[in-house]
């Protein structure tokens, strides 16, 4: 016995109902009240309709009838119209459904009904009936009205030979559990408890397959109606937790390592003792043939075709899981995707049973599905086309980032069942439309699962699994069609880019094309044809040989990906990284791979787009930046010797390749920072290219970011790191300054003196943190700095002060002295100089300042010269 639903495809039959019901209305509205028995029999004079015709217009009119009735105060019965239309007798379904619409008003209008004695007042139809106002009040509970509840054991107690530890998760009617199997001594497992009933265990039991949880064992309590499952631990997040960590990162995910890095980041570390290692990548079987550097459309269709050849496996053996949702999906670290939750795997064949699993799940059931729930003999029907349809659900959430519809709130719950299943007939299944990357094939497929008609989905997992294996595979689809004319084109292109080459000479050989424009086909023809470079298996492993710092065999595949792929400068960045760490060769081509890279067109936006697709590439960068920064500071060095030591002859050319360097460097760090602008050692980085590049603003004011950021993350700062920062800083200040007073304008003088003060009290902040290493350099700078701002305030006319850091200068270059000579180390030409230097400083600011210091020189010692 089937009530006729309003969410049948709209039929001629249907639009002339809904035209009828409309007109009636209408009327009804328009003199306040109608005689129902004239209206249908003038009605039928002027249309004579066929009796099915008839019997479904008249049901919807003594609907309306109803409604518009309550709606005044009235409470009319369903019986009262079957004196007058004695046809209504003949009409089965249709009378449940009418007599189930008087239940719903009179409960809607607070008409307190006992079941019983309503089902008494029908009792042609009472069974029928008696079932269906059962399901109705299991969908009330199911919508939040309190149902009677076991008592679940907790964490700390035992459940037969488990001593259970956190709770991991919570059902209407069940609690997981993470746990110690006694039995076993102590092995951790995850043990379900729930009301046993349904067959959970037996079926998930029965099923052997690499992504669906397996069962251990089952225990029982009979005394509480409780059943215990236990199953082996997969560390993991559920999909629905992975799906809101994506919502809530706020941009569109783009890259497949989104999936993987939401679960990383979402996952229970302590909980689930994974380790860091753990969360690199996804390298455990249970992820074999993950698209990683894929786009997110390709991760989700790759988590689609493991679910469509579980759910697969799992139909074989007449199974159907029935509750398919991104709940009931595990995304583990080893195992991949893991489907959970057999609870409702077989037909429920009584109410209570069905009960067990109601609640949370109407969004993405089947329009089947929904429709058996409210009438119980169509659960057979709901199968493997419900489960294709439910991960159709999954995968459009996944695609688009919107929930499924959930069903009206403000509706008793018989009824929102009814518009829920309204609105499966206008589901929108236009994932395109909200995420426009998708591509038309993985869309079609989509659309396939949720068609309205079960008839018209994949007939099986089967085939779902086949099509997602082609759209990943860019091959044609086998079930669906792809609407996509130009999409096709380029699949089938990509697949035969060889044939493609190598027409474009038979053209010319026959010649049909002139050589130059062969040439160019055949070069354009492999550029466009080359399967895109983030697809090749060798730039990932490279990618991969990268992360888990395989520098050999990374450079190894880079080179040769260079050379396929000349115009992309990713494989050269790579290269550069790769090279600056195996540091192999004598020549520097770590960066002069990087060059290469970052002469090419859109290559600064390529590497943009890629640190944000694979965020390790961050890091890589900047240890590349600052690695080569290190490496070049020698030869800046050789450069730019000390003062009084001789220059090299090639020092001009020198500088240039220097100069050249620092720019690619810091262009390097440059990048890093933007994907990272709170990484401290990229802005020293930047910082120390900019000070050798002698732009000493830029220098002070990363620096001063610097130490305005460790300030905020106090925590994490050490006293040593912070002191070389601020001597840092003092150093880019003092020349800034020095840069500034030779300018003879007041203002920048005024500027230069701000500088040699901060400079001045930096000095005096990392005094005590100055490691022992550094004293005899902090000492030698201090006294410059101070000769410095004595020389500014001098110029400015501030004779007081000037005096004091003369004084103070001569203090500190005397401690400088005093540990150069203690050092043991002999004091080298370069020592001697740098002294001298100081020591003319401090008499030129006593012959500018005159009064200021008397002969200073007279007072100090020359040191020693080497013996
Ligand atoms: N074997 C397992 N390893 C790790 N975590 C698990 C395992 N099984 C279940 N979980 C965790 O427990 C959560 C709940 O599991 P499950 O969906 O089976 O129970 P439930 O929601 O209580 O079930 P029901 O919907 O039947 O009431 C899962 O989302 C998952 O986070």
């Amino acid at each position: 016995m089937t009530v006729p639903l309003r969410s049948d495809p709209p039929d001629e039959g249907n639009n002339r109902v809904d035209q009828a019901v409309r007109l009636y209305e209408q009327q009804f509205q328009r003199q306040g009240d109608i005689d129902l028995k004239r209206y249908w029999a003038d009605r039928t004079r002027r249309e004579p309709l066929d009796d099915e015709l008839a019997l479904d217009c008249l049901s919807g009119l003594i609907k309306s009838d109803l409604r518009r009735r309550f709606e005044r105060g009235e409470t009319p019965a369903v019986a009262s119209y079957l004196d007058a239309f004695p046809q209504l007798h003949q009409a089965d379904s249709r009378m449940l459904s009418l007599i189930y619409e008087e239940y719903c008003l009179r409960e809607e209008h607070g008409d307190v009904v006992d079941v019983d004695s309503f089902c008494n007042r029908y009792p042609d139809w009472k069974d029928s009936l008696a079932s269906q106002l059962q399901y109705h009040h299991l969908l009330s509970k199911a919508a939040g009205l309190p149902a009677p509840k076991p008592r679940f054991p907790e964490a700390g107690e035992h459940f037969e030979e488990f001593a259970l530890g956190a709770q991991i998760g919570k059902g209407g009617y069940s609690r997981v559990f993470v746990a110690n199997d006694l039995s076993l001594g102590g092995k951790r497992v995850v043990l379900k408890v729930s009301v046993d009933r349904g067959q959970e265990a037996e079926t998930q039991g029965a099923l052997d397959h690499p992504h669906i949880v397996p069962v251990n064992a089952v225990v029982f309590q009979p005394d509480n109606g409780l059943r215990g499952l236990s199953m082996p631990l997969r560390p993991g997040l559920p999909l629905d937790d992975v799906i809101r960590r994506i919502r809530e990162g706020g941009r569109q995910p783009r890259s497949a390592r989104d999936l993987w890095d939401a679960l990383a980041q979402g996952i229970d570390r302590d909980l689930f003792e994974v380790s860091k290692d753990d969360l690199a990548g996804p390298s455990g079987d249970g992820w074999r043939g993950f698209p990683v550097l894929g786009s997110y459309a390709q991760g989700v269709a790759w988590i689609g075709l493991i679910l469509a050849s579980a759910l697969d496996y799992a139909h074989g053996r007449h199974t159907y899981h029935r509750d398919v949702k991104p709940g009931n999906v595990l995304l583990t670290l080893q195992h991949g995707p893991q489907l959970l939750d057999f609870n409702l795997a077989q037909s429920p064949h009584s109410p209570q049973e069905a009960a067990a699993t109601l609640g949370g799940t109407l969004p993405y059931m089947a329009p089947e599905q929904i429709e058996a729930f409210l009438v119980p003999e169509l659960w057979g029907d709901v199968g493997a086309l419900a489960d294709v349809y439910s991960l159709g659900l999954v995968l459009h959430e996944l695609l688009t980032g919107q929930p499924p519809e959930l069903p009206n709130a403000a509706l008793p719950p018989g009824r929102a069942m009814r518009d829920l299943l309204d609105r499966r007939a206008t589901l929108s299944t236009d994932v395109r439309r909200h995420n426009a990357r998708v591509p038309y094939a993985l869309e079609a497929i989509v659309k396939k699962c949720l068609r309205l008609d079960p008839k018209d989905r994949y007939a099986s997992g089967k085939m779902l699994a086949e099509d997602l294996e082609d759209f990943l595979q860019r091959r044609p689809l086998r079930h669906a069609e792809n609407p996509s004319r130009t999409e096709q084109w380029f699949d089938w292109a990509a697949r035969n880019r060889r044939v493609l080459i190598a027409n474009a000479f038979y053209l010319g050989v026959l010649g049909l094309l002139s050589p130059l424009l062969v040439q160019l086909l055949a070069q354009q023809a492999s550029r466009w044809f080359q399967p895109a470079l983030k697809q090749r298996p060798e730039f990932q492993q490279a990618v991969d040989a990268v992360d888990r710092r395989d520098y050999h065999r990374a450079v190894e595949l880079l080179l040769k990906l260079v050379e396929e792929y000349p115009r992309a400068p990713l494989p050269r960045v790579y290269l550069g990284i790769a090279f600056s760490h195996a540091n192999r060769l004598p020549e520097d081509p770590a960066l002069v791979s990087y060059g290469h890279a970052m002469a090419l067109p859109d290559a600064e936006a390529e590497l943009k787009s890629w640190a944000h697709e694979h965020p390790p590439f961050i890091e890589h960068l900047r240890w590349f930046g600052t690695n080569s920064l290190e490496k070049t500071r020698e030869l800046v060095n050789v450069t730019r010797p000390p003062d009084g030591e001789p220059a090299p002859a090639d020092g001009q050319s020198m500088e240039k390749t220097i100069h050249h360097i620092f720019e690619l460097v810091d262009h390097a760090l440059r990048n890093a920072l933007e994907a990272d602008p709170t990484s401290k050692e990229t802005i020293q980085g930047l910082a120390t290219v900019a000070e050798y590049k002698k732009d000493y603003e830029t220098a002070h004011r990363r620096l001063t970011e610097l130490l305005a950021l460790s300030q905020k993350q106090n925590s994490d700062v050490l006293p040593a790191e912070l002191s070389t920062w601020r001597l840092q800083r003092s150093r880019v200040a003092t020349l800034r300054a020095k840069d500034l007073i030779v300018l003879d304008c007041d203002r920048d003088r005024r500027q230069a003196l701000d500088l040699a003060d901060e400079a001045v009290s930096d000095l005096d902040l990392c005094a005590r943190s100055v490691a022992d290493f550094q004293r005899q350099y902090y000492f030698g700078f201090r006294a410059e700095t101070l000769l410095a701002r004595g020389e500014i305030r001098c110029r400015l006319g501030m004779e007081q002060p000037a005096q004091s850091d003369s004084r103070e200068a001569k203090l500190a270059l005397e401690k400088w002295l005093g540990l150069a000579r203690s050092s043991g180390n002999p004091v080298s030409a370069s020592v001697e100089e740098a002294y001298r230097v100081r020591l003319r400083n401090l008499r030129r600011l006593a012959t500018v300042e005159n009064r200021v210091v008397n002969d200073p020189s007279s007072q100090l010692e020359p040191p020693k010269l080497t013996e």
